[in-house]
């Protein structure tokens, strides 16, 4: 039996940053990992820890100080029109109408196919109806869903999503996490996605990445093996998601665990 090639592997990925006049900032170190075709991986880990940065080099914006990363066991070098990255603040163009922002950069044979293409996103992100808007007349997560749905349309096969629901508001939030995974179920992209929200990354994720601090290394893969839509109150739930709070050093409290057990026990007066 053949077993299937990754689509993406992280081998020994390290990488410094050069810093002004001082030794080099050691951000990323010996990352492995390994991500299957269609795999939604979430990856968290503590602020500055180098999750950006991570996504950044698997993109091809950056190149690793060792190491490598391979799509199909390609190493990757530069971007590429096959990838596409989204980020917490969306980048749709304020001049361009829904639909010309979906239809941006597309290229089918035809234009009947092209405005196809662009409706049949318009329908998957729910903004049917608003195809002549413009940015500046949607909310904040609506111009989150052109970003996906441009994202979508031109076909790549690997999304990578860095905080793309960040700047959203928490009920919006909730919504489009569920939006997500129905568009997920549909299209079956590979997705790397960033995340500072635990509970986000159990109910999104196949399998969730914890880094450490930084310098970051993969701290613990957790596969969560639970039916979407996932139940915030389902005990396996629960389980995973007390696992990688603890995992990050936290406790139900949202204290530091490894803070003096007498500072921990007692709330703090402020
Ligand atoms: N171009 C750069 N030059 C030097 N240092 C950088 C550069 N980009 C990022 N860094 C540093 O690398 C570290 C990791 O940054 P990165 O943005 O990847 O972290 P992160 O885990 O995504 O952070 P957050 O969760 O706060 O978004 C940080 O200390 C940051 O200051």
């Amino acid at each position: 039996m053949s077993v299937a090639r990754p689509k993406i592997e992280i081998e020994n990925l390290s990488l410094d940053f050069a810093a002004d006049g001082g030794s080099p900032i050691s951000v990323l170190h010996e990352i492995d990992l390994s991500v299957s075709e269609g795999e939604f991986i979430c990856i968290v880990g503590p602020s500055g820890c180098g999750k950006s940065t991570l996504l950044n080099i698997a993109c091809g914006f950056l190149e690793p100080t060792h190491g490598q990363v391979r799509i199909d066991g390609v190493p990757v070098e530069r971007p590429d029109r096959r990838r596409v990255f989204i980020f917490q603040n969306t980048a749709v163009f304020p001049w361009l109408s829904v639909e010309q922002n979906i239809g941006f950069g597309l290229r089918s044979s035809t234009a009947d196919e092209n405005a196809a293409t662009v409706q049949r996103y318009i329908e998957m992100i729910g903004l049917a109806g608003f195809e002549k808007a413009y940015p500046r007349e949607l909310s904040g997560g609506m111009n989150q869903r052109v970003e996906i749905a441009r994202a979508l349309a031109s076909n790549p096969d690997v999304l990578f999503m860095d905080e793309p629901l960040g700047a959203l508001d928490y009920l919006t939030r909730l919504k489009m996490r569920a939006d997500l995974i129905e568009i997920w179920r549909q299209e079956r992209k590979t997705i790397l996605f960033v995340t500072h929200d635990v509970d986000e990354s159990v109910q999104l994720a196949d399998r969730i990445v914890v880094m450490s601090k930084r310098p970051a290394s993969v701290k613990a893969v957790i596969p969560v093996d639970l039916p979407r839509p996932r139940s915030l109150d389902d005990p396996e739930y629960l389980r995973i998601r007390d696992e990688i709070f603890h995992l990050m050093g936290i406790d139900h409290f949202g204290r530091n665990e490894d803070a003096p057990s007498d500072s921990r026990a007692r709330p703090s007066a402020e």
